[in-house]
C-alpha cells in the first residue's frame, strides 16, 4: 500500500526512527510472502521448482550470465504469482459475488503468471538444454 505523504513533524523524525520503519516494511513484505506461501499451492510449487533450479545451476556450473538469467526468471514468476495472489484477495474482498469485472481481474492476473512461467521455461530450456543435450 502506498505510504501517505509524511507530515512536517514526521519528516523531521530522527534517522533511527526512519530506519526502524524501513526495517518494519521488510518485515511486512516477508509476512506477505510467508502468508501467500501458506495459502497458495502454486507458490509452494514455485518454491520447490526454485530449489530444483538452483540445485541444477550448481550441478551444471552455469556461468554468471546464466545465473543472472535464471535469477530474473525465477524472480519474475514469484513476483507475478504474489501479485496474482494479492489481486485475488482484493477481488474477493471487493466482489465476493459474481461480477464480470471481478472475473476479468482474476483472469488477467492469472495471465501474467502464465506468461512469466512460459518465459521461465524458455530460459530454463536455453540455459540448461546444452548441459544435458548436444544442442
Ligand atoms: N467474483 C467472481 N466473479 C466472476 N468470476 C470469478 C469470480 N471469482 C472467480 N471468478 C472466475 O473463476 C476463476 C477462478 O477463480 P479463483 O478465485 O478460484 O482463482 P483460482 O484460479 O482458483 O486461483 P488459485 O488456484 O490461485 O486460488 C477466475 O479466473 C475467474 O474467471
Amino acid at each position: 500500500m502506498a505510504e501517505p505523504t509524511p507530515s512536517a513533524p514526521e519528516r523531521l523524525r530522527p534517522p533511527e526512527r526512519m530506519w526502524r520503519r524501513r526495517v518494519a516494511s521488510f518485515g511486512h513484505a516477508g509476512r506477505g510472502v510467508w502468508s501467500a506461501l501458506r495459502s497458495e499451492v502454486h507458490l509452494r510449487f514455485h518454491a520447490l521448482a526454485t530449489v530444483v533450479v538452483i540445485g541444477l545451476g550448481f550441478y551444471c556450473h552455469i556461468t554468471r550470465l546464466e545465473w543472472a538469467l535464471v535469477a530474473i526468471s525465477v524472480a519474475s514468476v514469484w513476483a507475478a504469482e504474489l501479485m496474482n495472489t494479492a489481486i485475488e484477495a482484493l477481488t474477493d474482498l471487493a466482489s465476493p459475488a459474481y461480477h464480470l469485472l471481478a472475473g476479468k481481474a482474476k483472469d488477467v492476473a492469472a495471465g501474467a503468471v502464465l506468461l512469466a512461467a512460459l518465459g521461465a521455461v524458455v530460459v530454463g530450456a536455453l540455459v540448461f538444454g546444452p548441459y544435458f543435450f548436444n544442442v
